[in-house]
């Protein structure tokens, strides 16, 4: 963990002017706990009151996440704020009920949907106890807690290979495989619309996986290309942390406790 003289040197330009600072969070291994079960991870309170006083004060306050927008809201249970979901493709904004969904990716919507329905008939899947997501343009696949983990990791490679012969796009995370529409879909492109139209000078993006650089990409193309005057990338350690993410992170937090500490520091 950066000692706090550190972390408050990194988090200096968003709290000189809370009003020009956007703070976009993902939520799994960032702001919840991993749970073995996905329906099981939720955001502990005493994470949720820092996001809460932040939430007021600061320009833009988004959730980026790999869950679906409304599921990211219950999970956070805050309805002021934006969810980023689907790894970019829907926005769920503060208020709202239903979220703007990228039309390129929701027209695969079926064809992912008919590839998972084939796929619930085959044995090997209940028999490795692999766990299907649905996640309507997305299906993810879990084996996180799977009896035998390391067989139903191979079982899932060769999911992996079904979808991609299918012609669908494959992206690995913590313990689940993502089978999606073949087309160019991240956080990225998520970060971009979202701030389209925002006047904000400073980004904070605090992820765990690998779908989060890409996050970071995009906060440092836009300070590139005179967006945003500075942006701080804050990757967060487990025992999964992702080399590359290590590698292009600012700087380092240690697990959900260390994110806590991030957002207490932004609202003290
Ligand atoms: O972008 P995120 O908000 O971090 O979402 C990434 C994926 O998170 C969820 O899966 C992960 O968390 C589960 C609950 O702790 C854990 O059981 C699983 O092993 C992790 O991979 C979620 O289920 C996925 O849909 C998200 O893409």
């Amino acid at each position: 963990m950066p000692s706090t003289a550190t972390l408050d040197e990194a988090l200096a330009p968003l709290r000189a002017d809370p009003r020009r600072a956007a703070v976009l969070l993902d939520i799994d291994g960032t702001l919840a706990p991993i749970v073995r079960h996905a329906d099981d991870a939720h955001v502990p309170e005493p994470t949720r009151l820092p996001l809460i006083a932040i939430a007021k004060r600061y320009g833009l306050v988004a959730c980026v996440s790999g869950r679906r927008a409304a599921t990211a809201r219950r999970i956070v249970s805050l309805g002021s704020i934006t969810y980023v979901g689907n790894h970019g493709t829907e926005i769920l904004r503060g208020g709202q009920t239903h979220p703007e969904v990228d039309p390129e990716v929701a027209a695969w919507g079926r064809r992912v949907r008919d590839f998972a329905a084939g796929e619930e008939h085959r044995d090997d899947l209940h028999r490795l106890r692999i766990r299907p997501e649905d996640k309507e343009v997305i299906v993810g696949y879990h084996w996180r807690g799977a009896p035998d983990e390391a067989a139903a990791k191979e079982g899932v490679r060769a999911l992996a290979q079904r979808a991609e012969a299918a012609g669908f796009a494959t992206h690995w995370g913590r313990k689940v495989l993502e089978v999606r529409p073949p087309v160019d879909l991240h956080k990225g492109k998520g970060i971009d619309r979202l701030l389209l139209g925002v006047e904000v000078d400073v980004a904070l993006y605090v992820g765990d996986d690998r779908t989060d650089i890409d996050a970071f990409a995009a906060l440092r193309t836009a300070v590139a290309d005179g967006r945003l005057r500075e942006a701080v990338c804050l990757g967060v350690r487990s025992d999964e942390t992702p080399p590359e993410l290590e590698e292009a992170a600012d700087l380092l937090v240690d697990g959900p406790l260390g994110v806590r500490a991030v957002l207490e520091r932004l609202a003290a």
